[in-house]
């Protein structure tokens, strides 16, 4: 079934158009990954699909229903999540508590709940700081959970992230090079989360550069390259792939 479906999306900054006619779609629990060159629209797409950024043209659906108009918590509430390229923990908030943010998305209490500190808020709380606890384990993070979060080595950071928008219990969770930064063994740790996290039937769409991990965890590569879409494929044919090829031949990035 698809879960989620982009056509023809456009979308401009000014003059510039950084995404043209991007069209592909994702099945419930499968991997995509979305890659090409630095400014081919990759992060844009995410912005558009997430509610950040406004298309100029386009549709997306999550399940069928249209997300155009909708606010970016909104569309979290459909059951879309994601983390961003560059990591917005709450650095002060203990890793547990930014965690415990995730889950509130869901929790079943009221402004009044809150106030009075009724019964179903203490109830509700404490589901909350379970499920991040889970969350936590689930990603394996080996920190101080009641430390600052500012305060986790970079890859704990990167996966206390992940705990964070898993708190909110996605179908899509959308990753934005959850392995940049990382070392070669943070790397392989990181592929085997996100084969566990599809395992768990959620979706995943992940930009990243790393072509190892890519061909590795992918069902399907998308290739954008200057706002348009150049392939979609199966990784191996993506390798072959002769205009995938150009594109990053012809760029200095990490083909
Ligand atoms: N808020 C913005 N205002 C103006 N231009 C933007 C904005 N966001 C992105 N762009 C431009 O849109 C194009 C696509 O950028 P985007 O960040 O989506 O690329 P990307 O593929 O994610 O690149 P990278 O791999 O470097 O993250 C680039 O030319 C970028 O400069």
């Amino acid at each position: 079934m698809t879960l989620l479906r982009i056509e023809d999306l456009r979308l401009s900054f000014g003059g510039l158009l950084a995404i043209d006619g991007l069209c592909f779609s994702v099945g419930q629990a499968e991997i995509v990954s979305v890659i090409g060159p630095n400014g081919a629209g990759k992060t844009s797409a995410f912005n558009c699909v997430t509610g950040f950024y406004r298309p100029a043209g386009g549709q997306i659906t999550l399940r069928g229903k249209s997300l155009s108009g909708l606010r970016p918590s909104a569309i979290a509430g459909l059951g879309i999540a994601r983390t961003f390229q560059n990591l917005r923990l709450f650095g002060e908030l203990s890793v547990l508590d930014n965690v415990r943010a995730g889950a509130h998305l869901w929790l079943r209490q009221s402004i009044f709940d809150a106030l009075l500190h009724t019964p179903r808020y203490g109830r509700s709380e404490r589901e909350c700081t379970q499920a991040a606890h889970h969350w936590l384990d689930f990603v394996g993070l080996r920190g101080d959970r009641y430390g600052a979060a500012r305060n986790l080595p970079y890859g704990e950071q990167r996966r206390a992230e992940i705990a964070r928008a898993l708190a909110r219990r996605p179908d899509l969770l959308l990753l934005d090079e959850p392995a940049a930064g990382l070392n070669h063994g943070e790397k392989a740790e990181m592929l085997d989360l996100i084969r566990r996290i599809q395992a768990l039937g959620i979706a995943i769409v992940l930009i990243e550069h790393d072509m190892g991990l890519v061909m590795e965890v992918s069902e399907r590569v998308v290739v954008l390259n200057f706002g348009r879409e150049i392939a979609d494929g199966r990784p191996e044919d993506i390798r072959r792939d002769p205009a995938v090829i150009e594109a990053y031949l012809g760029s200095d990035t990490h083909a």
